[in-house]
């Protein structure tokens, strides 16, 4: 169905908050609440460099994305056991699900840990018993994505990639995020193509800050299915006609690039454009406590600012469906669960 029922603009907020969606870019140590950082803190005896949950939430003021990784790394040295993984993925788990997240692929950060004496085996194994579980309870489905970091070399990711493959079943395939600038897609070519023998799905941070030319290669050199952010795309007519003619998803963050200042404010963010040009973005949350609110927060506050409509909406959430990993069964009952919303809105 190509047209949504029609539902009244002055509905529009209950019916963000209300509507099935997938979730394709977040971070799970960018989901690490101050909170619980400081609950892991003690339990684990980590010393932070700040006195109280206060004084760290105020600490998150970002010029640009090198700012914000500093403290996001420093925020995950908190996570030592398996239990703590699972504690903090069972808390995303169940704000998205309030929030009506139907799916999650779930970005990690492996080397973050294993750099620190975590085992790759803890990592993965305390997310996917999260995911396993909060499937069996909330009905979310939820799966993973690992991420090489790209400030780091290509050997490190293909140790990385040889550490994981003994769990090659709780992980459905990779990504590429942490510094852009200085790190293009070139760099991890061979460690993809490697992933796309396994059989591995690839997606890629590029257009956050880098220039369109790193969603080139990220398509081409890396095979990427999806771009995480891609924004700068609008950037360059002719990458915006392929991103069009495939159907290539970028999973924009809206909020994200208004704290990491990609655009001066979120008036001026660029998501309507996107889909007035035909491409299939989706919204997502990035690093959800670091830059002001979950899915929904991101949805209210885009739709807010740029005075987007309900067409708006079926499409993003249509577009959440059809750019996620999911089985193609599960993509048509979400889809039917998007319609019998808008219906009932339409009526109102
Ligand atoms: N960009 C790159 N790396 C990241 C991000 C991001 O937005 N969030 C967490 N790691
Ligand atoms: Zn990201």
């Amino acid at each position: 169905m190509l047209v949504p029922p029609p539902v009244d603009a002055a509905h529009l907020p209950a019916l963000l908050q209300a509507m099935p969606k997938a979730e394709l870019h977040i971070h799970i140590e960018g989901s690490l609440e101050p909170e619980l950082i400081f609950e892991l803190a003690e339990r684990n005896g980590v010393r932070l460099p700040y006195a109280s949950v206060e004084a760290l939430r105020s600490a998150y003021a970002f010029s640009d994305l090198q700012s914000f990784l500093d403290i996001y790394y420093a925020g995950a040295s908190v996570l030592l056991h398996e239990q703590d993984f699972y504690d903090m993925a069972r808390a995303y788990l169940a704000r998205a699900a309030g929030d009506n997240v139907v799916r999650a692929e779930i970005f990690f950060d492996p080397q973050t840990h294993t750099a620190r004496g975590v085992s790759m085996q803890t990592v993965i194994q305390g997310l996917h018993r999260a995911c396993v579980d909060a499937q069996r309870e909330s009905g979310i489905s939820a799966a993973l994505i690992l991420c090489f970091l790209r400030h780091l070399s290509e050997e490190e990711a293909f140790a990385t990639l040889e550490q994981a493959l003994p769990l090659r079943d709780q992980f459905i395939g990779v990504g590429l995020d942490s510094s852009e600038l200085g790190h293009p897609p070139e760099k991890f070519e061979r460690v993809f193509a490697r992933c796309r023998e396994l059989g591995l799905h690839r997606v890629a941070h590029a257009g956050e800050e880098g220039p369109p030319a790193y969603i080139w290669s990220a398509l081409d050199v890396l095979h990427a299915e999806r771009i995480d952010h891609g924004v700068q795309a609008l950037k360059d007519e002719a990458l915006v006609a392929r991103l069009a003619s495939e159907r290539v998803p970028l999973t924009v963050c809206p909020l994200s690039n208004q704290k990491l200042c990609v655009f001066p404010d979120l008036a001026r963010h660029n998501l309507r454009q996107l889909l007035d040009a035909g491409l299939c973005a989706t919204v997502n949350s990035d690093d959800p406590a670091y830059f002001g609110g979950y899915i929904n927060d991101n949805f209210l506050q885009v739709f807010a600012a740029t005075g987007m409509t309900p067409a708006h909406a079926w499409q993003l959430a249509r577009n959440s469906f059809q750019a996620s990993f999911a089985p193609e069964a599960d993509k048509r009952a979400w889809e039917v669960r998007l319609k019998s919303v808008f219906s009932d809105f339409s009526g109102r």
